[in-house]
C-alpha cells in the first residue's frame, strides 16, 4: 500500500483548502468541482469532522450551525450518521431546509401567494381570452384552473398556518407544494433583509452537495446572500457539472464565479477500476475534457456493451448478459439471482415490469399527487398495505403470533381504548377481533393471492382496521362520497385519482410484496438518476428509450440509431443544450457508479448501427461490443 500513497494522496490538499474557507474569522466561499468518484462527499465529511474538532464548541455556544444541504433523504441520513449526529451541523434536504426557514412566516407567505396567484390567474385569463372555442379541452382545463386558483386566493385570509406535506394524500388549502416552498424561500432570502440576517446568523456556513442539480432559484438566492454577507458567511458548493441531470439545476455553475471564490479541483477517481475510468473519461471528453486518473493499485476491470432488438425477451437477454459477464470477469457474483448486480433502469416502471408490480405501480405513478409518495414509500394509503397488511400476513404465514397481535393491537379499530371501555363485554370484543383477523388471513389460504380490493372489502366488512380515506369510496362502493370529501381540494382531479386507485386495487397482493422489495434496500434495481452519489461493484446499465417512454433523454439519438429532430439540430446550431447532451451526462452518471465491472445492455431497432457508432466514437473496443439475441439458448 505504502508505495502508492504519494500518488493516491495527490488531491489531499483540497481538503485543507476547503477547511481554510470555513474559518469563522475569515470565511471564504468555494466550489469544489470534480468528476465522479473523486471523493467530493468524502471531502465534505472529512472537512466537517475537522471543523467539529476545532470550531464545534464555538458554534454550539453561539447557537450557530453549519447547514449541509443534500440532494436526497438517503444522502442526508448518511452524512448525519457519518458526522456522529453532532449538534454543530444541520443536515437536511433542500425542501426541509427551506421549509424550516419559512414555516412560521404565515403572513409573508400569504402575501407571496396573493401576488403569485393573482399573477397566475391574470396570465391564464389572457390565454383564455384568446381561445376560439371555450369548450375545447384546454379551455375547459384553463377555466377550471382559474376557478380553483381564485378559490385558493379567496381562502388566504382564513388560513392560520401553512402546512407542507408533499407526500400526503389530502392536500388542502393551507398546504404548500414542493416548488412553492422553494420559490418562496429563494425569494425571501434574495429580497428580505431580515431573512438574510437570520440565515447568515443561524447558518454562517452553508454547504450544498450535488449543487449542480440543486434548484437554480435557491442557488441564485444563496449566491446573492453570499455577496451581501461575504464577511460573515461562507457558501460551499460541491458538484460536478457533468452530473447535472435534472432540468431545474443551474447550468454552467462553474462559470462566472466571483473571483474571490476558491475553486479547488480533484483529478483522481478513487472508485472505479481503470477501464471504467477510461470509459467515463472518453464520454466526458466531448464535453469538458476533464480527465481523471485511477488509483494505481486498481485493477483493469471489465466493460462490455451488449445490444439487442427491442422485441427480444428482455428477462432472457439480461440473464444471458449476467452469465457472459460472470465468464468475462471470472466473478460468479455476476448472476441476477445473487443480488449483487445493480441493475440501472431508466424509469421506475421498467423495474416495476421486471420485478412484477407494474399493474399496481403504473396507474398510481401517473397521478402527480401520488407519485412522490409512491416512489419514496411515504404515501399513507399505500402504507396501509405495506406497513399493516404486509407485516401482518408475513407474521401469520411465519406463525409469529406475537408480532401479529402487536400489529393488530397498534392498528385495529376494534381494540381502540374507548371501544374497549364502551364495550359491555371486552372478551367478546377480543373474540370479534380474532375472528376478523382470521377471516382476513384466510384470504391467503391454499396459496391464494387475493386482490387488494378483496382485502379492502374484507376489512371494511369486519372493521378490523381503518380504511384509508382515499379508498373509502371504493371500499364502500359509494363513489359519490369522495366528491364531498375532497370538494375543497385545490387543483386535484378527484375522479382520475379515484380511477387510478380502482385500477391499482385490482392487482393481486403479491404486487405489494414486489413493490415493497423495490423500495427497500434489498432491490437490485435503481434508476440512472436515482443512483447519483452511490456506487456498486457490478453494474448493469439497461437502456431502452421506447420502454422508458421519457422525452428528456434519448439514447437512440446519442448512439446514432435515431435521426436528430429539426429542433435538436436548431439547438445544436445555436450552441444550446440538446437531448443528446443531457443523455450523455446521464450515461456518464450511470457508468461511473461501477467499481469493478460494468455491462451496458441497449435495446434498439438497429443494433448494427449502434455498434458501428460506438466503435466510431472510440468509447468501446470491438471486443467489448456484442450484438446478442434471444434465440441463442
Ligand atoms: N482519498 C481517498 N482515499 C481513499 N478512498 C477514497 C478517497 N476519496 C474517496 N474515496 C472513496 O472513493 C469512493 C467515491 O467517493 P465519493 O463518493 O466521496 O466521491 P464523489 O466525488 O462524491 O462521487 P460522485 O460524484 O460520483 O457521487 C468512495 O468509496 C470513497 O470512500
Amino acid at each position: 500500500m505504502g508505495e502508492f500513497n504519494a500518488g493516491n494522496d495527490r488531491d489531499a490538499g483540497v481538503d485543507d483548502q476547503i477547511f481554510s474557507c470555513l474559518n469563522p474569522d475569515s470565511p471564504k466561499s468555494f466550489f469544489l468541482f470534480a468528476g465522479a468518484g473523486s471523493g467530493k462527499t468524502r471531502s465534505l465529511v472529512n472537512v466537517l469532522t475537522r471543523f467539529k474538532e476545532l470550531y464545534g464548541e464555538y458554534f454550539k455556544l453561539r447557537r450557530q450551525k453549519v447547514a449541509v444541504i443534500t440532494y436526497t433523504n438517503a444522502a442526508c441520513d448518511e452524512i448525519i450518521h457519518r458526522l456522529d449526529y453532532d449538534m454543530a451541523f444541520h443536515v437536511s434536504t433542500i425542501h426541509s431546509f427551506s421549509w424550516e426557514l419559512i414555516s412560521h412566516l404565515t403572513s409573508d407567505i400569504k402575501a407571496w401567494l396573493r401576488i403569485n396567484l393573482t399573477k397566475e390567474i391574470a396570465e391564464i385569463a389572457i390565454a383564455q381570452g384568446k381561445s376560439k372555442n371555450l369548450m375545447n379541452k384546454t379551455s375547459v382545463e384553463r377555466a377550471r384552473k382559474i376557478e380553483s386558483k381564485t378559490r385558493r386566493l379567496n381562502s388566504l385570509p382564513n388560513i392560520l398556518r401553512f402546512t407542507y406535506n408533499p407526500n400526503g394524500d389530502n392536500l388542502t388549502k393551507d398546504s404548500l407544494n414542493h416548488s412553492e416552498v422553494i420559490a418562496i424561500t429563494a425569494d425571501f432570502i434574495e429580497n428580505k433583509h431580515l431573512m438574510q440576517d437570520i440565515v447568515a446568523c443561524r447558518f454562517p456556513i452553508i454547504l450544498v452537495d450535488e449543487s449542480q442539480d440543486t434548484k437554480k432559484d435557491l442557488i441564485d438566492a444563496l449566491f446573492a446572500l453570499q455577496k451581501r454577507k461575504s464577511k460573515i458567511f461562507s457558501l460551499g458548493l460541491f458538484g460536478d457539472t457533468m452530473q447535472r441531470i435534472y432540468s431545474d439545476g443551474k447550468e454552467n455553475l462553474d462559470k462566472n464565479l466571483p473571483t474571490e471564490w476558491i475553486t479547488p479541483s480533484k483529478v483522481m477517481n478513487h472508485r472505479s477500476n481503470k477501464r471504467i475510468i477510461n470509459l467515463v473519461n472518453d464520454i466526458r471528453k466531448t464535453v469538458d475534457n476533464q480527465i481523471q486518473v485511477p488509483r494505481p493499485e486498481k485493477q483493469e476491470g471489465i466493460v462490455k456493451f451488449f445490444i439487442s432488438t427491442r422485441d427480444a425477451n428482455k428477462a432472457f437477454i439480461e440473464s444471458e448478459v449476467a452469465k457472459k459477464m460472470a465468464i468475462a470477469t471470472n466473478d460468479p457474483l455476476w448472476s441476477l439471482s445473487s443480488n449483487q448486480v445493480k441493475m440501472l433502469i431508466l424509469e421506475h416502471h421498467m423495474a416495476a415490469r421486471r420485478m412484477g408490480f407494474f399493474e399496481f405501480f403504473e396507474p398510481l405513478y401517473e397521478q402527480d399527487k401520488i407519485k412522490t409518495g409512491l416512489l419514496d414509500g411515504s404515501n399513507s394509503t399505500i402504507g396501509f398495505f405495506t406497513r399493516i397488511i404486509l407485516p401482518l400476513i408475513k407474521a401469520h404465514q411465519d406463525g409469529d403470533k406475537f408480532t401479529l397481535a402487536k400489529i393488530v393491537k397498534s392498528h385495529s379499530l376494534l381494540l381502540q381504548r374507548n371501544k374497549l371501555i364502551e364495550s359491555n363485554d371486552p372478551s367478546e370484543t377480543l373474540k370479534l377481533t380474532n375472528r376478523a383477523c382470521r377471516d382476513l388471513c384466510a384470504l391467503w389460504n391454499g396459496n391464494q393471492d387475493p386482490s387488494l380490493m378483496q382485502i379492502v372489502r374484507n376489512i371494511e366488512d369486519s372493521g378490523l382496521f381503518p380504511i384509508p380515506e382515499a379508498l373509502y369510496p371504493l371500499a364502500s362502493n359509494n363513489v359519490s362520497s369522495i366528491k364531498s370529501l375532497n370538494e375543497e381540494d385545490e387543483e386535484i382531479s378527484t375522479d382520475t385519482t379515484l380511477k387510478a386507485w380502482e385500477r391499482a386495487l385490482e392487482v393481486p397482493f403479491s404486487q405489494i410484496v414486489y413493490y415493497e422489495r423495490y423500495l427497500s434496500e434489498k432491490s437490485n434495481f435503481g434508476t440512472h438518476q436515482g443512483v447519483k452519489g452511490l456506487e456498486y461493484s457490478r453494474v448493469m446499465v439497461i437502456i431502452d428509450d421506447e420502454e422508458a417512454k421519457g422525452f428528456l433523454f434519448s439514447y437512440d439519438k446519442l448512439f446514432g440509431s435515431r435521426e436528430l429532430s429539426p429542433g435538436d439540430q436548431k439547438n445544436m446550431d445555436e450552441g444550446k443544450e440538446t437531448g443528446i447532451d443531457r443523455t450523455k451526462r446521464l450515461f456518464y452518471v450511470a457508468c461511473s457508479r461501477a467499481k469493478d465491472s460494468l455491462a451496458i445492455v441497449a435495446y434498439s431497432d438497429n443494433p448494427v448501427t449502434v455498434k458501428l457508432n460506438l466503435l466510431k466514437y472510440g468509447w468501446f473496443k470491438e471486443s467489448e461490443v456484442e450484438i446478442i439475441n434471444d434465440k441463442i439458448a
